[in-house]
């Protein structure tokens, strides 16, 4: 997070949310200074408003997330110099909590994230907390913006005096993560423990369902995180002499697919400059040399199906990414699209949810995403199918059939439990059993 270290990407690869001019200089503020980002993640509009004012008047930028999903969906898409963080979302919570999660989250992202927090008035326990956890500073209710700014800035300058500047590199996990079940919160957790450490790592896990993003994720929170990563696959002719001399982290597709003695000879190649992060379909592939070398750790990333609650976030996600890209309006997801996607099925996992946002984003242009928008037309997804046959798992087929009646029915319950054979108070029971 150096300011002006890298010009319109930070080491990230993520653009800047800044402007950038013409001259491909950063764009100075009005008194001379510097520019920055600045993302407020708060949900009291009024602050937002003000606080916007305040910083555009200072030369700066704010962008706005009233909660944390829509933080975080930006910060994966987006790099900002400062986050200036409230701790209290829930209105009558004072004991920081939920921010203080919120905080943990960020660092564990991005150590060098530049995070101010606001603290309600006699929060100073819970300001020594932020501040142990990561955070560059803290203001106290009420504030004046003009001193918060103030504290921004100097926490941003602050940064550029501790840290190096490092030679960005495009290539560099953008690494976020995103989901909040249980099962992507062990890997997050994982990360944390065995990123900083010099252990191989080797990832499992379905195709598309974020095993690269993870091995990324491992990068950055690693001590190599200032230079790209070497990624090898080595299917390809000569791709271990990509090892002689390398050092720092080397993220290896496929060595489970090589014969005998080549896992032995890339056992060999793998000097202890280098920290090697493999993504592995078999464990079971690997010879005894190779396994040792490259798989202390074992990181299995789960299917959608182990993590239905991260489905609706990171469809949100996508949604306001492929909006972006294609610069069309932000489309809203209804609530039987929402349950047709947790229930559907996802052969391509994250990358077959990915695709069907973008189209959808297409298709609705800013308008709701309904659950017909949803499979017509894609392979990414098959909607769910009330197949008991096949499950045998009952209470599961149960949820995937109403889900499937709801979204064909639009949501209308007396037409869907008409045509499940059920009183509405039967659905709406069950429903509320499966969470639909
Ligand atoms: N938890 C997540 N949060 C945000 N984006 C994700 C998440 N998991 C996966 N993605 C995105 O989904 C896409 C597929 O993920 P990724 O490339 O890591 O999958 P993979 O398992 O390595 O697939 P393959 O091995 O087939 O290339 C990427 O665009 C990635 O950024």
């Amino acid at each position: 997070m150096n300011k002006g270290n890298y010009e319109g990407a930070d080491r990230t690869g993520r653009p800047r949310a800044d402007t950038v001019s013409t001259n491909g200089q950063f764009a100075e503020g009005s008194n001379g200074k510097s520019s920055h980002a600045i993302l407020l993640i708060d949900d009291r509009a009024e602050v937002a408003s003000a606080m916007e004012i305040a910083f555009r008047m200072a030369g700066h930028r704010l962008t706005v997330a009233s909660g944390p999903e829509e933080a975080f969906s930006l910060l994966a898409r987006t790099r900002f110099d400062a986050i200036v963080l409230d701790l209290n979302f829930t209105p009558g919570r004072t004991d920081g909590r939920e921010g203080l999660a919120c905080l943990e989250r960020i660092m564990a992202d991005d150590p060098a994230a530049c995070v101010v927090v606001l603290t309600a008035h006699g929060g100073m326990r819970i300001a020594v907390a932020a501040m142990q956890a990561g955070a560059r500073d803290f203001a106290v209710k009420p504030w004046k913006n003009a001193d918060l700014i103030a504290k921004v800035e100097a926490a941003i300058a602050r940064e550029s005096v501790v840290e190096p500047v490092a030679t960005p590199s495009p290539d560099t996990a953008p690494a976020a993560l995103l989901g909040d079940s249980a099962p992507i919160e062990r890997v997050r957790a994982l990360i944390r423990r065995v990123g900083p450490t010099s252990a191989g790592v080797a990832i499992t896990g379905p195709s598309g369902a974020g095993r690269t993003l993870t091995a990324l994720s491992l990068h950055r929170a690693s001590q190599h995180a200032a230079t790209a990563p070497l990624r090898i696959d080595l299917r390809e002719d000569g791709a271990l002499a990509a090892l002689d001399g390398a050092r720092g982290t080397a993220i290896l597709r496929h060595p489970d697919r090589l014969d005998e003695p080549t896992q032995d000879r890339l056992a060999r190649a793998l000097s202890e400059a280098v920290r090697p992060i493999a993504i592995v379909e078999s464990i079971a592939a690997l010879t005894p040399g190779l396994h040792r070398r490259i798989a202390t750790i074992e990181l299995a990333v789960p299917g959608l199906s182990e993590r239905q609650d991260d489905i609706p976030i990171l469809a949100r996600h996508f949604l306001r990414e492929a909006a972006e890209r294609f610069g069309r309006p932000l489309p809203r997801l209804d609530e039987a699209a929402e349950a047709a996607l947790r229930a559907a099925e996802w052969p391509d996992e994250v990358r077959g949810l990915a695709l069907a946002m973008e189209r959808a984003t297409l298709l609705a242009d800013g308008a709701i995403v309904d659950a017909a928008m949803l499979f017509s037309g894609t392979a990414a997804a098959s909607p769910p199918k009330p197949d008991v046959g096949r499950d045998y798992d009952l209470e599961r087929s149960q949820k995937a059939m109403i889900a499937a009646a709801l979204a064909e029915h639009h949501h209308n319950v007396s037409h869907t439990a008409k045509a499940l054979g059920l009183s509405r108070g039967a659905l709406y029971r069950r429903m509320e059993r499966y969470g639909l």
